[in-house]
């Protein structure tokens, strides 16, 4: 038992969603913790919560009212959890630290949605004040206290300090099945199995690694969102025979925990007339910018990532939620006929093979540019370790990710999902039905953009020879642009002089 006067193994600084159970998940698995938060009452809630989970007369965590508290609350060197939002409260927290005295080998872990960059540039600018580790964390609020998938990045010296503690903390997965190992009662920790926590690498690389986990969350629960509209509009079901589908499908290949949580929220019910609650809630998505950032990377990368774009294109579209009312009412679309019972069943069969090619697709893309940024960035990042994590405790938790797991540890360096001998196979035997549900959506006027978007890129990547010869025409024929030719050497250029009569080709 802590006492207030005690010396704490960590100091934890943000008691938000997140902070708060990792609080409690650091203090079930024997950790003594000194918290701190600027608002008082979340410091109070955290010692409330402990001890009524507890049951015991007082608290295993240590309240804090200031950063300097919190210091002389830790052993030295001292060991920080930060869980604030990313940006300004980062820094700002850093300067804090800095002004109540941290020392230069003390360690402060950055666990919030950082921008990877500015998890590079922090760990040199507070290089002489204190060790910056970074350790993105996914789970949610569930996962945070009862295992969250862990990404940690940094200084390998204070990852051989925070390993074991990460180790204890994390969600954990059966060797053999790589299905979760899930305890979800307060005190009940979890220690077999294999932890959801690997050191991804250098500073930023973590945050790289859990930016492109939540670029391929928005493009998984996108696919799901439009498979439930083309249930809702294309067959007219209910959200509750929605959510019957959703839930037989769970149990098959598109196993997952934003499967098992769609069934949740589609069945829920509020209100005196019992109002599925889906169907009360205003279609405008939200979105804090990790999505986007992921995009964005695969655009300065030039490694395309379509499926993961097309969801956060999907998040803004929803936005404009005035306009979409307005061309609603001016724009046409064609006339939806009724379904017999068999077309019904063949819609729903199609449907199925579309989200599970079009979420290999958006994982094969995440992948890739994981493997595109590690060349970049000069990173050894070990994807097989990487899909094992992302097995228990992180939103895209998924069954899924054991064969990805398979894939990358029997070829570490695969270019892209798509060639793995299992997933082409996956691909090569569903792909009829997926254009056929690409085709259904046409034909009905419903929005699919990341399934189609998966299909077209699909395609794409399977298209030996591209349209891209016109492109460089184009190009050449309006900014002399050159182009390379088929029947020479690549790295020879050529120009066609097309304002001329002759049109006469040169070298360059
Ligand atoms: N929610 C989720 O599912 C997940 C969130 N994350 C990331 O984890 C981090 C925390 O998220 P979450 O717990 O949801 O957020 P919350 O908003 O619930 O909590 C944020 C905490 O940060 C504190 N804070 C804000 N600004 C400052 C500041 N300038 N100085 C000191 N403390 C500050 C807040 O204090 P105050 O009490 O004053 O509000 C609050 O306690 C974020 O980076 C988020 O992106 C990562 C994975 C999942
Ligand atoms: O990191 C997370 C899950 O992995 C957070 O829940 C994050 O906030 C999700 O992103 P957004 O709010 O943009 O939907």
């Amino acid at each position: 038992m802590v006492e207030n006067n005690s010396v704490c193994d960590i100091g934890f600084i943000g008691l938000g969603v997140m902070g708060k159970n990792l609080v409690l998940n650091l203090a079930d698995n024997g950790f003594s913790i000194a918290a701190f938060d600027l608002d008082a009452s979340k410091v109070e809630d955290t010692i409330a919560q402990d001890m009524a989970e507890t049951g015991l007369p007082s608290a295993r965590v240590v309240g804090c009212s200031s950063y300097t508290e919190l210091l002389a609350c830790l052993k030295p060197p001292h060991l920080i959890v930060l869980s604030v939002p990313a940006g300004e409260a980062v820094d700002d927290v850093c300067e804090n630290l800095i002004g109540a005295g941290i020392q230069p080998d003390d360690i402060v872990i950055d666990t919030g949605n950082s921008l990877w960059v500015d998890t590079v540039e922090r760990e040199k600018k507070y290089h002489s004040n204190f060790i910056l580790f970074s350790s993105a964390v996914s789970g949610g609020e569930v996962g945070a206290r009862f295992g969250p998938a862990l990404m940690p990045s940094g200084a390998p010296y204070a990852w051989t300090r925070i390993k074991p503690i990460w180790q204890a903390i994390a969600a954990k997965v059966d060797a053999k099945t790589g299905k979760p190992i899930e305890r979800t009662k307060p005190g009940e920790v979890v220690n077999e199995g294999e932890p959801c926590a690997a050191y991804i690498g250098p500073a930023g690389a973590g945050h790289y690694v859990k930016m492109v986990h939540n670029g391929i969350e928005y493009a998984d629960m996108q696919i799901i969102c439009e498979a439930y509209q083309m249930l809702r509009d294309g067959v007219g079901l209910t959200s509750d025979e929605i959510a019957d589908i959703f839930a037989q499908w769970n149990r098959g290949p598109l196993e997952s925990y934003l499967m098992e949580i769609s069934v949740e929220v589609l069945r829920h019910r509020v209100g005196a007339d019992n109002t599925p609650l889906v169907e009360l809630i205003l279609d405008k998505a939200g979105q804090k910018g990790t999505g986007l950032w992921t995009a964005v990377s695969s655009l300065e990368l030039g490694t395309p990532a379509p499926t993961i774009a097309q969801a956060v294109y999907a998040r803004s579209i929803s936005s404009f939620k005035e306009l979409r009312v307005t061309a609603a009412n001016v724009l046409q679309g064609p006339q939806i006929s009724p379904f017999n019972e068999l077309d019904k069943q063949n819609f729903i069969e199609q449907l199925h093979d579309a989200i599970y090619c079009a979420k290999i697709c958006a994982y094969a893309q995440g992948f890739q540019l994981m493997k595109l940024a590690e060349k970049e960035h000069n990173w050894q990042l070990d994807f097989a370790s990487i899909a094992k994590i992302w097995r228990a405790g992180c939103i895209i938790r998924a069954i899924f990710l054991q064969p990805i797991t398979q894939a990358f540890a029997r070829n570490p360096e695969l270019d892209n999902l798509l060639l793995d001998d299992f997933f082409a196979e996956q691909l090569n035997q569903h792909q009829l039905n997926w254009r056929k549900s690409v085709a259904n959506a046409a034909l009905m006027g419903i929005p699919t953009g990341a399934i189609t978007s998966a299909l077209s890129y699909y395609d794409a990547m399977r298209c030996a020879s591209s349209p891209a010869n016109l492109l460089q025409g184009q190009r050449d024929f309006f900014g002399a642009h050159t182009f390379a030719r088929v029947d020479k050497a690549a790295s020879k250029k050529y120009h066609v002089n097309w304002s001329s009569a002759e049109r006469d080709m040169v070298e360059v």
